[in-house]
């Protein structure tokens, strides 16, 4: 349950947060699978509560598991499933399966598919669930707890207890049920909140891939778990790895820490598990997530986001260049204040992307994901795969390069000009530069940059300190 299930040298998902699921099936068909993405995370597909002014985290707090969000209903999510795998790209849903909602603070609790509940005593009555369904009420304050932060309420949040046969089945109805739409596996949201035992025995109750959305036969969904662990915890994710992959933070908030110059490039040879992080076919990596760009989740001030534009496609450079974890790409719409929701209408219906004529969106949505810079890298990383890193250079501060075998190179500089003749370990030729333009559709010219290579792999590489990026890429299929 490691294995992602990507289609044809894909490598990287990208989080369309908050998307609907129409406007999804569009993104794949008309931009994800001509820039080489492998897949999408999408928001959770279960009905949540309504709360007041629709902050994004309403849809973190279940009312049932019936498939009726803002982001549309089982028959819109159906067709996106059909239509992204039809053209190669997988579907990874955010499934919340430790709480239900709490309290509603306008009673009576509503779903945003009409469902009422009555989370004050316990009963979900449009999954059914009851009172013993449920951890007596407690609130998780003691994370040095083991029992206490798997056993009580987060938020208030009204705790699962999936000791419970009758819990676990109604969980594995809804992630079969998925499995049964073309899913190609789960984000587990809030692993670090049950037990891995439990996880297990869900875990092992899923049936295999639906064959017909082209997953070959005996395919076990890709597991990702949600384990916030930044040191200083009872809990540990080394408690998760057996069950699947695990998110690593520690990723998010020591590369926000590098490239805002709180430390040395040259400090990034060793990055992966030489940085204490899990090993690479465990981790799942990112710059940011949903919950941390909003400055007060994990990882704290040095996250970086789609707000530090430069430094954060340096940082995506690298998290992409670099041969560790599975990469992950946050898509955001824009915030002013941390539980600001997706864009909506006046009736509270969450707004499609409109895409410019330049390829970047409107109406409230970033679409990081359709910066040149980042999905230029997304196929630099696809062309480099299997190679290994080699021939590291740095200045000893904060200009760095690389090669991936003989496919890739890249130089970053967080500090001052950069201006080296190096090894590119590629052969002699003519490069565009993939962060500043790409090679032009006749092939004969660059947009950007051009990097010429000797015949000994040899090239003067430059970058302006105070240029647009702070890094410069080339590989095999960007040669003129
Ligand atoms: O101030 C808040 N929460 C307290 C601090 C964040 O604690 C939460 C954590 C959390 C934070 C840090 C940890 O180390 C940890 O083990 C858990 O995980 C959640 C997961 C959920 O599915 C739903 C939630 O409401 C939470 C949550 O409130 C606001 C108001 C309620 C929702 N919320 C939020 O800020 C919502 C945050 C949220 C929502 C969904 C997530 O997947 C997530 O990671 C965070
Ligand atoms: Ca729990």
């Amino acid at each position: 349950q490691k294995d992602p299930h990507w289609a044809n040298g894909r490598n990287t998902i990208i989080h369309l947060f908050e998307w609907k699921w129409k406007d999804i099936a569009d993104e794949c068909e008309r931009f994800l699978q001509y820039k080489g993405y492998a897949g999408v995370q999408v928001s959770p597909v279960n009905e949540n509560i309504v709360v007041p002014n629709r902050p994004w985290w309403e849809r973190y707090q279940p009312i049932s598991y019936q498939l009726n969000t803002r982001s549309g209903n089982e028959e819109d999510f159906l067709d996106m499933t059909k239509r992204c795998n039809a053209v190669g790209i997988r579907i990874y849903v955010d499934v919340i399966i430790n709480h239900m909602s709490r309290e509603s603070e306008s009673p009576p609790a509503v779903g945003t598919g009409g469902s009422f509940a009555d989370p004050g005593n316990k009963n979900f009555t449009a999954v059914p669930y009851t009172n013993g369904d449920f951890h007596p009420t407690c609130a998780i304050n003691d994370y040095n707890n083991e029992e206490n932060v798997r056993n009580c309420e987060l938020e208030k949040l009204k705790d699962l207890n999936h000791e419970s046969n009758y819990v676990r089945e109604k969980i594995n109805e809804f992630l079969n049920h998925l499995i049964s739409l073309g899913v190609a596996g789960f984000r587990v949201d809030a692993a670090k909140h049950m037990w891995p035992k439990d996880l297990k025995l869900i875990y092992g109750n899923i049936g295999d891939l639906n064959t017909s959305f082209g997953f070959p036969p005996n395919s076990k969904p890709f597991i990702y778990q949600e384990v916030i662990d930044l040191y200083g915890e009872a809990i540990s994710r080394d408690s998760y790895t057996p069950l699947g992959a695990v998110t690593e933070f520690r990723h998010s908030a020591e590369i926000g820490r590098v490239f805002r110059g709180l430390d040395k490039l040259s400090y990034l040879r060793n990055w992966g598990t030489g940085w204490g992080f899990l090993s690479s076919e465990n981790s799942l990596i990112f710059i940011d997530n949903h919950d941390n760009q909003r400055g007060h989740g994990a990882g704290g001030a040095n996250i970086l986001t789609y707000k530090n534009a430069k430094q954060y496609k340096m940082a995506t450079a690298f998290m992409l260049a670099y041969p560790y974890g599975i990469t992950r790409i946050m898509s955001s719409f824009y915030f002013d204040f941390s539980d600001q929701g997706p864009p909506q209408d006046k009736d509270e219906n969450i707004v499609s992307p409109s895409i410019t004529p330049h390829g970047t969106c409107e109406n409230g949505w970033v679409c990081e994901h359709r910066w040149r810079q980042i999905f230029n890298m997304i196929e630099f990383k696809n062309v480099v795969h299997g190679t290994g890193l080699n021939d590291w250079w740095s200045n000893g501060d904060q200009q760095i390069a690389f090669c991936r075998g003989g496919k890739g190179f890249i130089a970053f500089t967080n500090w001052g000009d950069f201006r080296q003749t190096l090894q590119t370990c590629l052969p002699a030729g003519i490069y565009c530069d993939v962060i500043s333009g790409h090679l032009s559709t006749d092939s004969r010219s660059c947009t950007g940059k051009t990097v010429y290579v000797g015949s000994d792999g040899i090239a003067l590489i430059e970058i302006k300190a105070l240029g647009e990026d702070g890094v410069l890429a080339i590989h095999e299929k960007s040669k003129v």
